[in-house]
């Protein structure tokens, strides 16, 4: 097994990479589907391009390289201690070099372990089989999708949707709610693994099991299989689109698999995953512990962008013709500008940003400011960083999930007079209040597009707080051509309000039975 650890580390940087080939024709198919020259059309292009740009930099698709977690399926007699070395090997080497970033952290102090080691993390399941070949399949999984999973106890009534019952039409009402509810937080569009069955802990695993199914592939239970493509084709029509824009495409992918439960239970899991589905898997021989095969279809297989030059121009164009506007601005920003802007417009940051996220927003509430926040950008964001001799360099820095700042973005944004928060997924009532009242928008960067973003990064022009770990610390960047859209203004207008709105509305159209 000498080549195991190095297979394992081809493995991690595939993954977090490259995305598989059945999950780009997704994509694509979801891109194919939208128009163009909408916000949602946009965010696809940009994903898109995204996709590309990380396969050629071998950089992480999205920063959150999430859970690792590796299926080990070995042959009996193969050494499990040596193995799980290896892997843990691997992962710290591969956080060494930027393609994972340190996502580790102590649940109680938050201390960030730095090289994705640590109790829990990473995951490793292993189950021995008949056959001769060592197989590992891998899955990272973001948190912000994470955050979206959700189980249901059946049976149960469902907002807009009414009693779901312990049956076949119960489980399609919990399934359909699972997609309304993650909205676009989990960076639609997405895809959802379901497990029925199983106990609260097995049916969440059940229901990540499925997302290592083929995003083509057909169920061989009947049942299932009609649930799968009822689900695909009946949550498009909630409406919430890409990144919860409003569109045509909110889902990907429905894989569900069943298994038995006890009688007084009766879960329905839903593991939801953003469109950077990245998942991949090895063969490996295992004396030599060399890679034989790899078990999904390489990205390299299938282009994003065959035409990439008219790609970007039909982009731009699709910025300025979702809204009719493309507002340059330069730090620091105006109260004057920022009133001037409306929900709809595309705005390109030019000058200083600063990241900001759990820990920052937690500890401003009651601290001062390391820097001058006056007509600010804060930057819901944590990046991968990489240090060398010339100092600090962005390997990706994608937004992060804002509505975790909802109990304090508004006191910050006023104590400290900052303008602009840039994140994804939007924001609360609290929050737009406080737009209003002090003169600040929210502006909705496309989530996950982690190498997009890092090329509008001209330089790190400093960093505090760096003992909340790379994730959390606050980074100042200098940015040019750094494109959002402003999806809440000063108006008390939010698209994400709007969107939830419509989606709500459309999710009681799914009220009647249909397996009966
Ligand atoms: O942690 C992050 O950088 C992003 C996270 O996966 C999220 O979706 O909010
Ligand atoms: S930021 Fe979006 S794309 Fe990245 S892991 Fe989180 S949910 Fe997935």
């Amino acid at each position: 097994m000498r080549q195991f650890e190095e297979s394992m580390y081809q493995l991690i940087v595939e993954t977090s990479t490259n995305l598989p080939g059945d999950v780009r024709r997704a994509v694509l198919r979801g891109k194919a589907a939208e128009d163009a020259a909408t916000r949602a059309g946009l965010a696809l292009a940009t994903i898109t391009q995204n996709i590309e740009m990380a396969e050629q930099e071998v950089s992480p698709i999205c920063q959150d390289t999430g859970m690792p977690t590796f299926i080990v399926h070995t042959p009996v007699g193969a050494n499990q201690i040596e193995m799980k070395k290896a892997i843990r090997a691997a992962v710290v080497r591969a956080t060494k070099d930027g393609k994972l970033r340190p996502n580790s952290v102590d649940s109680l102090t938050g201390a960030n372990s730095g090289d994705n080691l640590g109790p829990g993390t990473p995951v490793i399941h292993f189950e021995q089989w008949e056959k001769d070949a060592v197989e590992v399949r891998l899955i990272l999984k973001g948190g912000g999708c994470e955050n979206k999973n959700i189980q249901y106890s059946l049976p149960t009534e469902l907002e807009g949707l009414g009693k779901a019952g312990r049956d076949l039409d119960g489980i399609r009402k919990c399934i359909m709610h699972a997609v309304y509810q993650a909205q676009g937080q989990g960076c639609s569009a997405g895809f959802i693994g379901v497990g029925i069955g199983g106990d609260r802990t097995t049916g969440y695993e059940l229901a990540k099991q499925q997302l290592f199914r083929n995003v083509d592939d057909v169920n061989p239970n009947e049942d299932l299989r009609k649930l799968e493509e009822y689900v695909l084709d009946n949550a498009n029509k909630l409406g919430i689109g890409t990144m919860g824009f409003g569109g045509e495409v909110t889902l990907l992918g429905c894989k569900i698999g069943a298994m038995n439960r006890l009688p007084a239970s009766f879960f329905v899991s839903v593991a939801y995953n953003c469109w950077a589905f990245r998942r991949q898997g090895v063969l490996i021989q295992p004396d030599s512990g060399e890679i034989t095969d790899w078990l999904y279809e390489s990205g390299h297989e299938v282009g994003m962008n065959p035409e990439t030059e008219k790609e970007l121009a039909a982009t731009d164009a699709a910025g300025t013709a979702s809204s009719g506007r493309e507002i340059v601005l330069q730090t620091p920003i105006s109260e004057e500008q920022i009133r001037s802007l409306k929900v709809g417009d595309v705005v390109i940051i030019r000058g200083e940003m600063h990241t900001g996220r759990d820990a920052l927003h937690k500890y401003l509430m009651d601290h001062d400011a390391p820097i001058d926040l006056n007509g600010a950008v804060i930057y819901h964001c944590g990046p991968v960083m990489l240090k060398d001799e010339d100092g600090w360099h962005v390997k990706a820095a994608g937004p992060t999930t804002s509505i975790r700042e909802e109990p304090y973005q508004g006191d910050i944004l006023k104590k400290f007079g900052i303008r602009a928060v840039i994140g994804k997924g939007g924001m609360g009532p609290k929050t737009l209040q406080a737009l209003q009242e002090h003169g600040a928008v929210y502006l909705n960067a496309i989530g996950g597009a982690a190498q997009y973003y890092a090329k509008c990064i001209r330089k790190v022009n400093g960093v505090d707080f760096m003992e909340f770990g790379i994730p959390e610390a606050m980074w100042h960047l200098e940015v040019d051509g750094f494109a959002a859209i402003v999806t809440m203004d000063s108006h008390g207008n939010s698209l994400h309000a709007d969107v939830n709105k419509d989606s709500a509305a459309k999710l009681e159209m799914f009220k009647e039975p249909v397996f009966l």
